[in-house]
């Protein structure tokens, strides 16, 4: 059967072959599967400068998972010179969030290409339309939802002092993150306590303090 799918998929044009192995993984996301397995997903989420993307890289170096950054995946989308980056480019700069289905479609696509069946998503969902659109259109519950609580001042801090060079990480833009989060991301973050689905881990701490709180959450669910 399968031999016979590869023989008849090389008589089809390629742009025709690619969308149907896309249409076939999109199911499989759908139906929760990857490869036979089922796909994982863990959300990541916390204050701008909490330390999300310095602690999923250590989780994807000790764990195998594949780390998606939503923020990530949207400044990639504005350097590509997509027709939604100006406008994405715009609400970043002013601390807002860009609108579900934008940034959805992307984390969509990311999970198809990974082809793995663990993900940590970091920074999503960061509002209630996020996280309701995410749960319809992509239909897979998390295993946890993984919180770095940290307090304002060292987030302020963190940032002032990333030197990534982000258009976002100035002090007017990040009071309006923060602002942003604590009314929009933190209800996200209580929905989920609510459900009994939070890890909350203390992430003041320096950086490889708070990994050893990861990874014993981490271990224990391997
Ligand atoms: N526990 C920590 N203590 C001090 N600085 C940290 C800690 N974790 C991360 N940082 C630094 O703070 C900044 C923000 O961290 P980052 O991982 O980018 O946070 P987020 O993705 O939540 O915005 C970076 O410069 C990072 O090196
Ligand atoms: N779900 C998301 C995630 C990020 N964004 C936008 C708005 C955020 O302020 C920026 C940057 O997000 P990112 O997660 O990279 O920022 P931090 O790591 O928390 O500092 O991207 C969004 O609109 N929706
Ligand atoms: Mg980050």
């Amino acid at each position: 059967m399968r031999g016979g799918l590869v023989a008849s998929a090389r008589l089809l044009p390629r742009p025709l072959v690619r969308w149907f192995l896309q249409r076939r993984a999109q199911q499989d996301i759908n139906e929760n599967m990857s490869g036979g397995k089922k796909v994982k997903i863990i959300f990541v989420l916390g204050g701008p400068g909490s330390g999300k993307g310095t602690q999923c890289s250590n989780i994807v170096e000790h764990f195998g998972f594949i780390h998606l950054s939503a923020g990530e995946l949207l400044r990639a989308e504005i350097n590509s010179g997509s027709e939604n980056g100006t406008m994405i480019d715009t609400i970043i700069k002013e601390g807002k969030i860009v609108p579900s289905e934008i940034t959805i479609k992307l984390l969509q696509e990311a999970i198809i290409k990974g082809g793995n069946d663990k993900y940590i998503i970091d920074g999503f969902p960061r509002n209630e339309e996020n996280r309701v659109v995410f749960e319809s259109v992509i239909n897979i519950s998390p295993e946890f939802v993984l919180f770095f609580d940290c307090s304002e001042e060292e987030m302020e801090r963190r940032l002032l002092g990333r030197n990534q060079g982000r258009s976002d990480d100035n002090i007017e833009t990040i009071r309006k993150r923060l602002k942003v989060f604590v009314e929009s991301s933190l209800p996200v973050i209580e929905y989920y306590e609510s459900k009994g689905m939070v890890k909350k881990i203390d992430a003041t701490k320096p950086a490889p303090e708070v990994f050893e709180d990861v990874k014993a959450i981490f271990t224990h669910m391997a």
